[in-house]
């Protein structure tokens, strides 16, 4: 999960940094990626915004996260939202895979997996998934990946809350979260 998290600062995105970590049985990274745009959409000319919304429901709230049904769109400014260009952090760590099988393989993401992302990892062969955060639970795309990931029965567990940045950690607080995500290997394969 340390490489995950490392991974996602190379990310652009302003509001959310992902990474993802594919490894092997034999601990192996096979790839790693970050959500970011294609190879030559270059940073600075492409949105990293989303399209405004207008929120009819009650509260009013008209933020982002609202998953009113009668939420729409209101403003479309020629194509300004990031979803449109961005590739997901798992896509790249399978496309970085260089054409390695990641089947039976495990990823580690800092985001749990949208469905997008979640069919491309049961088609490729993912066995695991450990996520470090799931701050989109509520949105319709993480329901959908787990409702497939429940069907197929691919696991995916929360990873251990750790108590420091990434940046601030010793070399002793990275060898705890090595040993930590052994032992959840090994009660995964219990
Ligand atoms: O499975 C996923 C889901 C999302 N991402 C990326 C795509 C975007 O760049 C951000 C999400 O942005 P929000 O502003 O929080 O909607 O995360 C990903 O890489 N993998
Ligand atoms: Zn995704």
């Amino acid at each position: 999960m340390s490489l995950a998290i490392l991974s996602s600062q190379r990310s652009k995105d302003p509001s959310t940094q992902v990474g993802a970590c594919i490894v092997n049985k034999d601990k192996r990274v096979i790839g790693m990626g970050y959500n970011g745009l294609p190879d030559g959409c270059k940073d600075d000319r492409f949105p990293w915004g989303k399209a405004a919304h207008e929120c009819c429901c009650e509260c009013g709230c008209g933020c982002d996260e609202c998953q009113c049904s009668k939420r729409r769109k209101v403003e479309y400014k020629w194509l300004k939202d990031k979803n449109f260009y961005v590739c997901h952090a798992e896509l790249n760590a399978i496309v970085n895979s260089y054409g390695n099988s990641v089947r039976g393989c495990t990823v580690y993401v800092t985001l749990f997996p949208c469905n997008e992302c979640t069919k491309l990892l049961i088609q490729s062969g993912i066995a695991r998934i450990v996520y470090y955060s799931d701050k989109h639970k509520d949105r319709d795309t993480t329901k959908a990946s787990k409702w497939m990931l429940d069907y197929v029965k691919v696991e995916y567990t929360e990873h251990k809350k750790l108590d420091k940045n990434i940046f601030d950690m010793t070399n002793e607080d990275l060898k705890r979260i090595v040993e930590s995500e052994d032992q959840q290997d090994e009660s995964a394969n219990n």
